[in-house]
């Protein structure tokens, strides 16, 4: 479970709201610049609110009013982006290692069955240079799982991949939410992802975070 309410005013755009997650797959949308990579970088630690309170999974990470605020690699969340960022120099396996190499974090998952939920176990001993751009997200999602002891955030995992790779990723994504005991919070723009992915979906908008129904995001769109 992840409660959150910051305020964060960057330039002219200020963003204030509010947002509680259960675990499953949880899909944010808004236009350019609404503020969802904000959302997610306020969540991360790689920015602090202005005011506010974050809570994951029981653990609070961050409050201005009791001066907390984790770092990081303290927060238990694991990462996935466009592009996949896996370091060139390790191979597939020390790659998904990396996170569990600090602090002695407990993933909500561990090695085997990242592997086994990926389908990873042929690729071990490769480097990134030899994957395609569909394995390498896969690797770069084995990598997040490991690090997501309390939340995963997925930002926009599947725009550069072709429809017939995102299809098979979009399977293991929802295979992994329904094996992990932690929220995640995906961020697309695309409706298909959104209709086959999401368990529940929030509109980010004017600065604010508002729940969408789900008859909303699951009718079909008009032809
Ligand atoms: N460091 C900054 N200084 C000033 N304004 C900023 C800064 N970072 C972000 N912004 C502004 O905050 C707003 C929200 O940006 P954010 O990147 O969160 O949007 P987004 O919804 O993720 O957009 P996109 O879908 O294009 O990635 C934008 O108007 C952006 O210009």
């Amino acid at each position: 479970m992840l409660k959150a309410r910051f305020r964060k005013t960057l330039g002219g755009f200020t963003l204030d709201a509010e947002l509680n997650l259960e675990q499953g797959i949880n899909v944010l949308r808004g236009e350019s610049g609404a503020g969802k990579t904000t959302v997610a970088n306020l969540l991360s630690g790689a920015m602090k609110p202005d005011d506010g309170e974050i809570e994951l999974e029981g653990l609070t990470v961050y409050s201005r009013e009791r001066r907390i605020s984790l770092p990081p690699q303290s927060r238990g969340i694991g990462f996935v982006f466009q592009s996949h960022r896996l370091f060139p120099h390790l191979t597939v396996r020390e790659n998904i290692l990396f996170p569990s190499l600090f602090g002695g974090r407990k993933s909500a998952v561990d090695f085997d069955e990242t592997i086994d939920i990926l389908g990873l176990e042929p690729l071990l001993e490769r480097l990134p240079s030899g994957l395609s751009g569909g394995e390498a997200q896969r690797v770069a999602l084995g990598r997040a799982l490991m690090g997501a002891e309390r939340l995963l955030i997925l930002d926009e995992p599947l725009s550069s991949l072709d429809p017939r790779r995102r299809h098979v990723l979009m399977d293991f994504i929802d295979g992994a939410a329904q094996r992990m005991n932690v929220p995640f919070i995906y961020i697309t723009h695309s409706e298909e992802e959104m209709r086959r992915l999401a368990d529940r979906a929030f509109l980010v908008e004017d600065g604010t975070i508002a729940e969408i129904p789900r008859s909303a995001f699951l009718e079909e769109p008009p032809s």
